[in-house]
């Protein structure tokens, strides 16, 4: 159901039903409370799935317009949410280490026996939100590239197919920039591996200045990186390079290297599959590296 066209349709006085008794007792929020919450919040290891079930369980109770689970590194929320005029913000703890942050919005400021509610519901959350945070962590271990914190080659693979396809439905432009640093085995065999390895991040931390929150950026392995750059095309492109290769030079530690960057780039064209697109991104780095170096090429 929809939870804020259902909101935007009750009668206030609808909208929390359980009698004052109910909310007065702890003990009424115990397991079998609240429609076998608690099972239905431990079915699920997906940290948006668990935000959606405990939000429609709250939507029941309590008038609001969306739930939003904050952590160091992941923020989840509602399908729809929408930041109301008022928000509940509070803290879900194991063992007095926060967990995360909880938000709860709504358009009506919350009463009394709201905050009572909400504290009795919340902390069956505690536990599954725990869970799925290591699960997400997990699984962010698989796709990501430990020196630079970018993703890897097996995190892009899956975001290029799924890019890809969302390509292919929304018909918006899809970019791919294929980049190898120029003279870093030098650098490396001058100045030695762990300084190479800050050429490496310093570079990652570059990227990711250059390009919007939307696209995503890859270490690939050595000095290979990538970024899908959506909804762009070339003129984008161009930009984004001409923004990486100023950097580059500006940087103190790239200048000491002489390390600069070479790009390829190419935009998908109807059809076309992940692997011919990649062809076209890296011939086109190829050529970058043939005609001298530190500049783009477009396919
Ligand atoms: N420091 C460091 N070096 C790495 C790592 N992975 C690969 N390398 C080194 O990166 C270098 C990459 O070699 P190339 O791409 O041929 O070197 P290049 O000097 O950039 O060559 P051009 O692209 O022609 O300019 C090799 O010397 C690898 O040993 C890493 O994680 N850390």
């Amino acid at each position: 159901m929809d939870i804020l066209q259902n909101y935007l349709s009750s009668d206030q006085n609808t909208i929390n039903p359980l009698p004052s008794q109910f909310l007065e007792s702890e003990s009424h929020y115990g397991i079998g409370s609240f429609s076998n919450l608690s099972e239905r919040l431990h079915a699920s290891l997906d940290l948006q799935r668990i935000v959606q079930v405990f939000a429609d369980e709250v939507a029941k109770y309590v008038q609001i317009c969306g739930v939003r689970i904050q952590t160091e590194a992941v923020t989840v929320q509602t399908e729809r949410f929408v930041e109301g005029i008022f928000e509940h913000i509070t803290e879900l703890h194991i063992n007095q280490k926060s967990v995360a942050i909880l938000t709860y919005a709504s358009y009506r400021e919350f009463e009394h026996q709201d905050l009572k509610l909400l504290q009795g519901l919340q902390h069956k959350l505690t536990m599954p939100v725990f869970n799925g945070l290591q699960y997400y962590l997990l699984q962010q271990q698989t796709v990501k590239d430990h020196l630079t914190q970018l993703g890897n080659r097996a995190g892009f693979d899956e975001q290029f197919d799924l890019a890809i396809a969302r390509t292919h439905r929304d018909g918006q432009p899809l970019t791919l920039l294929v980049i190898d640093l120029d003279n870093f085995k030098r650098a490396n065999d001058s100045f030695g591996h762990d300084m190479g390895d800050e050429v490496l991040k310093t570079f990652a931390k570059i990227l990711r200045r250059c390009i919007r929150r939307s696209d995503l950026a890859f270490r690939f392995g050595g000095d290979e990186f990538a970024v899908l750059l959506n909804n762009a095309e070339e003129d984008i492109a161009m930009r984004v390079a001409a923004r990486v290769q100023a950097l580059v030079s500006q940087n103190a530690l790239m200048h000491q290297c002489q390390v600069s960057a070479s790009i390829g780039s190419a935009t998908w064209q109807l059809d076309e599959t992940s692997k011919q697109l990649f062809r076209r991104a890296d011939n086109a780095l190829y050529h970058a590296k043939d005609c001298g170096k530190n500049q783009l090429k477009c396919a």
